[in-house]
């Protein structure tokens, strides 16, 4: 358009606002020609510019009085800044990315389809800002989506609606692939490793009971220890809860039982276990729920039926001291919470006080996580693979150590440092969308994944238990993330659907008064240690 108005010489009257002097009294010819070219040229240059828009656009700029004027809104509201013109073209690379060729598809359509997106006319594109704004937003998510949930994890994902774990995987929806690479074993049968590397191979030897036919790795000596393991942390477990039974907790061990109660055996299908079941940060697949695995502690809390009932019984009043520190700890993470949502926000640009509101009826917790070392920390679980879906989260850890986070720049798993008296902060998922759609529609510059919700594991230890108290600082359960108000009339763009937090908050969590939960997750842990 700028060349066809600077080639029919109109550039000068869409670029510059000049004025069209009056003549003076007296005016030679020379000045009478200069007035009419340059008044005729304004005209000529606004006309130009009515003549090349759709009538849509038309009605917009109808009542604009110079072409200056009608240039600055087009460019404004079609051609966009720089933001949003990087916006634009992430859109469009990403648009790209996600194409895929269909089945059904001739190379001939899949080719025109890519071409319509290179070809893309900017100047079609509608309402820019804010439409590209969500358009980014929505594919990325559909890209974080892209991985599904396979395995013991799932399970966990299933049994853990609330709110915790949401687990990004990297494999392809119902794919197996690392198994469908192989055919089945002819040692064992089974997909997912070559001939040459399976663990019962006859020619190989185990180091452990120094006979042929097996790997160290499934060696039964192996689960013979985990087996008396498990029996030693049931049977401790057990005598807690007998021994507590009239005091403050209730507490049921479901640990590691078949059906009919009694300790796996030796025979357990922790056997099956071959070596691609064991690769690096792959849960434990192919062998038992992880129900089976964990054990579980049901903690019921007999509550006094009243103060002066509490105040009699020395457990209480002791419990009730224990609790109210932590009270004060959760007054004091809650404190940082919200002071690390106010420099998230300034760092963006924005208010202090912008991310407040998504905290009113906080669905906040505490976990008491403990770990107890394992002789045989590749078949333990400590955390699987996560991210935190929630707000933020600040953990303390002792020094024992087993955090892993995923580093972004090579996706190496990462040990992390314990740092004596800090603490560690990840961002939860919340925290990735609420500011990448906040980001996307008022900072200048476009800072793709400025807080990007990390994905971390947790290593057992094999001589030392560990401790580790996160704080998950989670909006109200009721929240969902969306366009803001101020920004979105949901009557004008009624069809994008980008209830961004709605599919994975789930709207049945449930809002636990804080100190009901530090008293469940505290006397799960005082089950724990005894
Ligand atoms: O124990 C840790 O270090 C981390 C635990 C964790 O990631 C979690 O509970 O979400
Ligand atoms: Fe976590």
């Amino acid at each position: 358009m700028e060349a066809y108005l600077d080639a029919n010489d109109l550039w000068e009257a869409v670029e510059e606002d000049y004025q069209v002097l009056p003549l003076p009294d007296n005016p030679t010819m020379a000045q009478m020609k200069s007035f009419k070219e340059r008044k005729a040229r304004k005209s000529k240059a606004k006309n130009c510019l009515f003549a090349a828009v759709s009538s849509s656009i038309f009605t917009k700029i109808m009542s604009l009085k110079t072409a200056f004027d009608i240039w600055n809104y087009l460019k404004k509201e079609y051609e966009g800044n720089e933001k949003i013109k990087g916006m634009q073209v992430l859109n469009l690379v990403r648009e790209f990315e996600m194409q895929k060729m269909k089945e059904s598809e001739t190379i001939k359509e899949y080719s025109d389809r890519l071409l319509n997106i290179v070809n893309k006319d900017l100047s079609k594109i509608g309402l820019a800002e804010l439409i590209h704004a969500l358009q980014a937003q929505e594919q990325r998510r559909l890209m974080r989506s892209e991985g599904s949930v396979e395995g013991a994890l799932a399970a966990k994902v299933q049994t853990n609606q609330g709110g915790k774990g949401k687990y990004k995987g990297n494999k392809k929806e119902g794919s197996d692939s690392s198994k469908s690479d192989f055919p089945p074993c002819k040692h064992c049968n089974k997909k997912g490793h070559p001939p040459s590397k399976c663990w019962r191979r006859p020619d190989v030897k185990c180091e452990k009971c120094q006979k042929m036919g097996h790997h160290q790795k499934i060696c039964k000596s192996n689960i013979q220890k985990v087996v008396a393991q498990v029996d030693l942390q049931q049977k401790n477990v057990v005598q807690v809860a007998d021994h507590e039974e009239e005091q403050l907790f209730v507490a049921t061990c479901l640990a590691a039982r078949d059906q009919a109660g009694t300790i796996p055996s030796q025979d357990s299908k922790l056997l099956e276990l071959s070596e691609s079941d064991l690769v690096d940060d792959e849960p434990i697949r192919g062998t038992r729920s992880l129900s089976e695995i964990y054990q579980k502690c049901n903690v019921a809390v007999l509550e006094p039926e009243n103060f002066q009932e509490a105040k009699r019984d020395p457990k209480w009043v002791a419990a009730m001291k224990e609790e109210e520190v932590s009270e004060d700890y959760a007054t004091e993470m809650e404190r940082l919470a919200f002071k690390l949502m106010e420099l998230i926000a300034l760092s963006l640009g924005l208010q202090p006080d912008r991310f407040h509101g998504f905290f009113k009826d906080q669905t906040t917790f505490i976990r008491l996580n403990h770990y107890p070392p394992s002789p045989f920390p590749h078949l333990a679980l400590g955390v699987g693979r996560h991210k935190d879906a929630g707000g933020l989260t600040i953990l303390a850890q002792d020094e024992v150590g087993g955090l892993e986070v995923k580093r972004k720049s090579d996706a190496e798993w990462t040990w992390v440092m314990p740092t004596p008296n800090s603490y560690i902060i990840n961002v939860g998922d919340l925290i990735q969308d609420l500011v990448e759609l906040l980001m996307s529609l008022f900072v200048e510059v476009w800072s793709n994944d400025a807080y990007e919700s990390v994905e971390h594991r947790v290593k057992v230890n094999p001589e030392k238990e560990r401790f580790s108290i996160p704080y998950f600082f989670n909006p109200g359960h009721y929240t969902i993330v969306k366009p803001l108000e101020e920004i979105v009339n949901e009557q004008t763009l009624p069809n994008l659907g980008l209830t961004i937090g709605g599919s994975f908050w789930p709207t049945e969590s449930v809002v636990i008064s804080k100190s009901l939960m530090l008293r469940t997750s505290k006397s799960i842990t005082s089950a724990y240690h005894n």
